[in-house]
């Protein structure tokens, strides 16, 4: 058991609190808030408390260096809206900027630091970089779930200088997950899709273990209907891991597992919107075209009839490339098969959160998840980092 925000006086304290402020920005603007927020509940609840609340995030990618499109700047403003109390923006995490204003700080002041991965040393761990970020706080509060697979300065380092508990979101997050994965009602079902098999493989020798049905879609459908000794023509494959594939076909049996298989699939010429596409039987892809969507009608009612009897659904990584209209009705009907069931329904961030969202169901579902790698991780029964450096309750 890992301490919580219920485990710390907060009041008058430099609380540095780490979020999961990564949202997608199109032309400077916030395209999608839930993360902001899903931190909200631990914000208020630090200020409140009387807390000085020091936040901090990364956002993309920018490689140790500062890209001034990656400023955290849109999120100061959109999260003091969402507050409606001012938030104090500063442009750098560490050094004499954020020195300063944190001393300035009065108790329920909240001021958000610059993206962490400017520096190269967030994503090392650098102890260095880690003592800098320490020294601006006396308590330290990991948030950001959707970061908690990463073994980074703001997320691992931190804690080895500051006591350090769980925010409400990564407590959340964490009884959600862990509930439908270690107490599930049966029939329990998983729904695996996304590009690779290679991504996943951890994923499905744990889940191998636990669940009554694996429904398998997505690019990583076509290497399992490969091992089984069909064409799939032109379709994303990882010829190396039909060995494998076969091994996890056989493996399920032993096990008493269902890996279900698309059984008809939306094929097309091109990787195109708008390309010439048709319905077949999964055994019969034509030389030259490839599967871009699992969800035949065949295959639909197939996996919402499997939903319907579940008890607990799980689901990560869409049935198909659903970024586009033409090949998304696989990924929807899930979406819809499962807002319909009265089972308990956890899905995994990143790609299905946001198909979950595009058809308007998010309300219909029990939890969908802030983080797409660190539930991946939790689904393939690892221990995040993030989460095993907070203190243990004594
Ligand atoms: N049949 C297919 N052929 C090619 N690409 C596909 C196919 N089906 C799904 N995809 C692609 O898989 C991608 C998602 O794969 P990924 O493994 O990243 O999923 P994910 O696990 O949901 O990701 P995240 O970690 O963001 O949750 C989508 O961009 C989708 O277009
Ligand atoms: O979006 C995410 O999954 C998290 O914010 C982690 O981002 P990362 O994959 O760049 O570490």
């Amino acid at each position: 058991m890992k301490k919580t925000l219920k485990d710390v006086d907060f009041k008058g304290k430099r609380t540095l609190v780490r979020v999961d402020f990564n949202v997608p920005l199109e032309d400077g603007k916030i395209t999608d808030d839930t993360r902001i927020e899903a931190a909200l509940p631990t914000i208020k609840y630090l200020v409140d408390e009387g807390a000085k609340v020091i936040l901090m995030s990364h956002l993309g990618r920018p490689k140790g260096k500062v890209v001034d499109s990656l400023r955290l700047d849109p999120v100061a403003q959109r999260l003091a809206e969402l507050l409606g109390k001012e938030v104090t923006k500063v442009d750098d995490c560490i050094g004499d900027e954020p020195k300063e204003a944190v001393s300035e700080m009065e108790n329920g002041d909240v001021l958000l630091l610059e993206n962490t991965r400017f520096h190269a040393g967030e994503k090392k761990n650098d102890p260095d970089f880690a003592r800098q970020l320490a020294e601006l706080a006396e308590v330290f509060v990991n948030d950001a779930f959707g970061a908690a697979h990463r073994a980074h300065a703001s997320t691992v380092g931190v804690t080895e200088h500051l006591p350090s508990v769980a925010g409400f979101l990564l407590q959340r997050e964490l009884n959600a997950l862990g509930e439908a994965m270690e107490n599930p009602g049966h029939p329990f079902v998983a729904i695996l899709g996304g590009a690779k098999v290679s991504d996943k493989i951890g994923v499905i020798k744990n889940l191998l273990d636990k669940v009554d049905y694996l429904l398998v879609g997505g690019g990583i459908a076509n290497t399992f209907l490969l091992a089984k000794g069909y064409e799939v023509g032109d379709s994303l494959v990882e010829e190396d891991k039909v060995e494998l594939a076969k091994e996890l076909l056989k493996e399920a049996e032993e096990k008493g597992v269902d890996l279900v298989l698309p059984e008809d699939v939306v094929i097309a010429e091109e990787f195109k919107e708008d390309a010439n596409h048709k319905v077949v039987s999964a055994d019969s892809i034509p030389e030259g075209w490839q599967i871009l969507d699992s969800g035949g009608p065949k295959t639909i009612e197939k996996y919402s009839d499997i939903i319907a009897k579940a008890e607990t659904v799980i689901w990560n990584g869409p049935i198909g490339v659903f970024e586009m209209d033409t090949f998304a009705k696989g990924t929807n009907a899930l979406a819809e098969a499962m807002a319909r069931s009265s089972a308990r329904t956890v899905i995994g961030g990143g790609d299905s959160a946001a198909a979950v969202k595009k058809a308007g169901l998010e309300d219909k579902m029990s939890h969908i998840s802030t983080g797409g790698g660190a539930s991946l991780m939790f689904f393939e029964g690892k221990p995040l980092p993030g989460v095993e450096a907070l203190d243990d309750v004594e």
